[in-house]
């Protein structure tokens, strides 16, 4: 079973991602950007650069997205384990929608659905997804506005796209108020986990 965990940077999933680690000995955790591979150093330093055309950066992420896939996420759904992604394709059809959105040099009617499609031959849509929903501006306060995503206007149609995820998939997705404390917010998360894990069985 593969289960997500979105939201705006600073939302907190970070922070469940690790909580939960002592709930699920036995699960796989594991994340998006990766952050033991080649490709994940890429994205990496795209995240720093302010000039990185956004095309091709999504094509980074992607590219780190199916080396995520086949050498971490199917090898575990293959053995059966319980999978734990802390950001997955949703942050991409999030984020890279929005930068899409306002890129001049590349006019794409829909982005968000453009990045949508590109994953849609070779990717594997979540069972659960998890959003912790938090305001733009309090995303940016938390996170600390540290790179080019983490400022409250681009977090704003960041979130705005979530929720057309949202819209288009409700089943998929459980919301939780990421302004509760963080006991609160873990308290949430895993009762749509345990609930999610015992439907499954
Ligand atoms: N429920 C909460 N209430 C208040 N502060 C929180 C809460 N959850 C996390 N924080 C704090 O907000 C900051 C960001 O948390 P965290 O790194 O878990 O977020 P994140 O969603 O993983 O962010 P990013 O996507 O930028 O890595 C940290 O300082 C953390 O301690
Ligand atoms: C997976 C993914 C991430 N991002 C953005 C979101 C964050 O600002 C950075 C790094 O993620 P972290 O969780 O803060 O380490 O990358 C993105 O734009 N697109 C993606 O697919």
């Amino acid at each position: 079973m593969l289960v997500t965990l979105e939201g705006l940077d600073g939302s907190g999933k970070t922070t469940v991602w690790e909580a939960l680690q002592e709930r699920y000995p036995d699960a796989e955790f594991t994340r998006e950007p990766t952050n033991d591979s080649w490709y994940g150093d890429a994205v990496y330093r795209s995240i720093e650069d302010d000039d990185a055309d956004p095309l091709a950066e999504l094509f980074l992420y992607t590219a780190d997205h199916a080396d995520h896939l086949s050498r971490v996420i199917e090898p575990a759904l293959e053995r059966g384990d319980l999978v734990i992604s802390d950001r997955y394709s949703d942050s991409r059809f999030a984020y890279q929608g929005a930068t899409l959105e306002t890129a001049e040099e590349h006019d794409l009617a829909d982005p968000l659905e453009y990045v949508v499609d590109i994953h849609e031959p070779f990717s594997i849509t979540p069972d659960l997804t998890i959003y912790l929903d938090l305001d733009p501006e309090t995303a940016a306060t938390r996170a600390g506005t540290t790179n080019k995503f983490e400022r409250a206007e681009y977090l704003a149609s960041v979130r705005d796209n979530y929720e057309r995820l949202i819209e288009r998939d409700p089943d998929r997705f459980v919301r939780v108020d990421a302004m509760q404390s963080p006991a609160d917010v873990l308290d949430a998360v895993t009762d749509a986990l345990d609930e999610a894990v015992s439907a499954s069985r």
